[in-house]
């Protein structure tokens, strides 16, 4: 029998675990405090727990801790992890270390839905959701963990349409029984699904990062489906609705794809549209995709949308592409070619 992991699971449902198994209601404390701080592999190793404990949790569950199977490493000091997920299925996160910071891209889900025409994870198509235990599996379990200073779900996936498995990650990763992590190491990136971003607002602190790419709504159907579901201008309007504080940051993400999304008009309507607003807009440089007719900006072009930007008063930065020789970098993430497509998946 497949047993159930422990890891990934929040102070609540432990509570309620050690409820069904009559033991002691500081037990689900213990057991918080073994797999989160204390980096425990196995139940038999939390020795806190009395043996009676340990033995009824071993007949039903495991840690579930995974370990990543292969590692690539980029010419810029980038790493690629592939982690083993359920259902025989892969996932890919990315360390990216410069100066001080070491980040960590995580993903949420495995393929995504979304069919963005410029990514590499939306053609792979949608395969499962991630598990809170195995989103932080990936934090966990890279050699680097103890030495990361910020997290991004800006992996495989679109987080927001795996909103309850998020918010129970982003809880054991910032609550005290948990990690302990400040919300401000954390950014989630999304394309801007309504409902769940306003749960994803209202449920968590941590940062907000939107996937924008053209303030025009035509152009903005052709490049992502979702906006025929939710438009950009419902997903600012929703912004506007909230008190982000000081702390908490609201960044936009824009890919520049040559001739379509890089010219005056573009520096005009993103104005417009963001006037008002507290935010950041981050350019990204396409990393090119087979079969996509679509090519990126020249840096030129790009540093001149930059300036005209920050001219108008929006904060504007160009971001540095990492990792791209090893297919690590933003939208390169796939794990297509470890489907077996003769293998049942229960989706
Ligand atoms: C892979 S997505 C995952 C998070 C979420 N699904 C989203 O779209 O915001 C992370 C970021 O990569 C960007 N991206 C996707 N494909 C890209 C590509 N080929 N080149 C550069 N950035 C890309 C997305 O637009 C998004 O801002
Ligand atoms: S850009 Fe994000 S939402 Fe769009 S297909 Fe890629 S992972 Fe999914």
């Amino acid at each position: 029998m497949q047993k159930e992991p422990l890891y990934g699971k929040t102070l609540n449902e432990l509570k309620e675990i050690v409820k069904q198994h009559n033991l002691p209601g500081f037990t689900a404390g213990q057991i918080a405090d073994w797999l989160y701080k204390k980096r425990a592999e196995s139940i038999d190793s939390m020795t806190n727990l009395s043996k009676k404990a340990r033995q009824l949790l071993s007949e039903n569950f495991e840690t579930g801790i995974t370990l990543p199977s292969k590692v690539q490493e980029s010419v810029d000091g980038t790493k690629k992890y592939l982690f083993p997920a359920h259902k025989q299925l892969f996932i890919e996160a990315a360390y990216i270390p410069e100066d001080n910071r070491k980040t960590l891209c995580i993903s949420s889900q495995v393929g995504c839905k979304m069919g963005c025409l410029f990514c590499m994870t939306g053609k792979q198509g949608f395969q499962s959701q991630l598990t809170a235990g195995e989103i932080l599996n990936q934090i966990r379990s890279i050699p680097e963990s103890e030495e990361l200073t910020n997290v991004v779900y800006m992996g495989m996936g679109e987080p927001l349409d795996n909103i309850e498995e998020v918010l129970k990650s982003l809880d054991i990763l910032t609550s005290d029984w948990g990690y302990g992590w400040s919300p401000r190491r954390i950014n989630v990136s999304t394309i801007g699904i309504v409902p769940a971003m306003r749960r994803f607002i209202e449920e968590s602190e941590a940062h907000l990062a939107i996937s924008l790419h053209t303030p025009f709504n035509e152009e903005r159907q052709k490049l992502m489906p979702i906006e025929q579901v939710y438009s950009i201008e419902q997903v600012i309007e929703t912004l506007r609705e909230y008190d982000f504080g000081r702390q908490r940051r609201i960044s936009f993400e824009y890919i520049m794809f040559e001739g379509i999304n890089d010219t005056p008009a573009h520096v005009k309507g993103l104005t417009k549209l963001l006037n008002g607003i507290r935010c950041r807009i981050n350019l990204i440089r396409f990393h090119p995709i087979p079969d996509s007719p679509l090519r990126g900006t020249p840096h030129k072009t790009m540093q001149w949308f930059c300036d005209q930007l920050n001219n108008k008063g929006i904060t504007t930065t160009i971001r540095r592409s990492r990792g791209e020789d090893i297919y690590a970098a933003c939208g390169l993430l796939s794990t297509k070619a470890l489907l077996n497509d003769n293998k049942p998946k229960d989706f």
